[in-house]
C-alpha cells in the first residue's frame, strides 16, 4: 500500500453552499502532505470527511486501501491522531491526567507521557490544571495527545496558528521526528512558511478547488521568472535575464570582481498562490 489516502470527485455541500467541489487527490505512505489555503477554502471540511466525521455529499475516500464507513471504527480511530480546534480536553484535570486518561484509552504505555510532552515543550506544566493554560499551551498538549499512540496517519488542522515562533519550531521539530519514525502526516495551513518546513508534497485550495498539487521545490521551479539577481560590491543588486545578454552582463561584472553573490529568483509558496489564485493566503 504506496497511498495512505485516495481521495476521488469528492464534494460537500451544505445547502447552497459547495464547499468543496470536485477534488482529487493522494498521499502517500511516509509523507508529509500539505493542504494550503485561506480561511474558507474547505480545509476544515476536508479533515472532517477523511475522518469520519462528516459525510461527504458525492465522491469516494479510501484511507488504508479501504473506503471510509460511515460511522467512526475504532480500528481506524486507533491507528489515525486528530488534532482540530475542537480540543476536547478536561479543563479540571492536569495536563498529564489528560494524557494519562488518553494513554489508558489507546492503551499506550505511560512512560510515553513525559517524551510527548517534551516535545511539545509542556514538561515542567504537566501538574498544571488544564483550565489554567492558555490557548497556545492547550494547543500543545492537544498535539501531544495526538501524538501519543504514534498514529499510522496524523491529521493536523493548523497545528501551530496560536504559536509562538519558539513552540512553533518544538511542534515543527516533534512532527519531523514522528514523520522520521513513520507517520503520514496531512497538515491544514495557510502558513506558507510551515509547509516549506515540512511538507513533501502541498495542494493549493481555493474556494474548494484544487489549483496546483506538486513539491514545494517543483512549483518554485515552475513559477520562478527568468531572471537571476547579481549583489555587488557597492551593495548595488541588479536584475538580468537568463539569456545570452544576461550572461554577457554577469560575465563582465565578474571579471571585475564586483560580484557578491548571485542568487536566482524563486517565488516562495505564498508569492506562487496569489500568483494562481490572485488572492493573500492570511
Ligand atoms: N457546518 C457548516 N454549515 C454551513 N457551512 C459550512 C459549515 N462548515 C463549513 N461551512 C462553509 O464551508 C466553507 C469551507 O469551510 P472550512 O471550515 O472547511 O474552511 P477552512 O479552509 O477550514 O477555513 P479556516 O482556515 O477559517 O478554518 C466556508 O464557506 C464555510 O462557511
Amino acid at each position: 500500500m504506496n497511498n495512505i489516502i485516495e481521495v476521488k470527485n469528492l464534494s460537500k455541500s451544505f445547502g447552497n453552499k459547495m464547499a468543496l467541489k470536485n477534488v482529487s487527490f493522494k498521499v502517500q505512505k511516509g509523507e508529509t502532505f500539505g493542504f494550503l489555503g485561506p480561511s474558507g477554502s474547505g480545509k476544515t471540511t476536508t479533515i472532517k470527511m477523511l475522518t469520519s466525521q462528516l459525510i461527504q455529499t458525492t465522491g469516494e475516500i479510501k484511507v488504508f486501501d479501504q473506503l471510509l464507513k460511515k460511522q467512526k471504527d475504532p480500528l481506524f480511530m486507533k491507528r489515525i491522531g486528530i488534532l482540530t480546534d475542537n480540543s476536547g480536553l478536561y479543563e479540571r484535570l492536569t495536563v498529564y491526567e489528560n494524557l494519562l486518561l488518553y494513554s489508558q484509552l489507546y492503551d499506550v504505555n505511560q512512560k510515553q507521557i513525559n517524551g510527548v510532552l517534551e516535545v511539545v515543550n509542556l514538561q515542567n506544566d504537566s501538574k498544571t490544571q488544564v483550565k489554567k493554560l492558555s490557548k497556545g499551551m492547550k494547543q500543545r498538549i492537544t498535539l501531544a495527545r495526538a501524538m501519543l499512540h504514534k498514529p499510522d496517519l496524523l491529521f493536523l488542522d493548523e497545528p501551530t496558528s496560536s504559536l509562538d515562533p519558539v513552540n512553533t519550531k518544538h511542534i515543527h521539530d516533534g512532527l519531523r521526528q514522528l514523520n522520521k519514525q513513520g507517520t503520514t502526516i496531512f497538515l491544514t495551513t495557510h502558513d506558507m512558511m510551515e509547509a516549506e518546513h515540512l511538507c513533501d508534497r502541498v495542494a493549493f485550495l481555493h474556494q474548494g478547488e484544487i489549483k496546483q498539487l506538486d513539491t514545494p521545490q517543483n512549483l518554485r521551479i515552475q513559477y520562478m521568472d527568468s531572471s537571476v539577481t547579481l549583489l555587488l560590491k557597492d551593495n548595488q543588486s541588479i536584475v538580468v535575464d537568463k539569456d545570452e545578454k544576461g550572461a554577457e552582463t554577469i560575465y563582465q561584472y565578474m571579471k571585475s570582481g564586483e560580484v557578491i553573490s548571485i542568487h536566482s529568483n524563486e517565488p516562495t509558496l505564498g508569492e506562487i498562490f496569489v500568483q494562481i489564485t490572485g488572492r493573500e493566503l492570511a
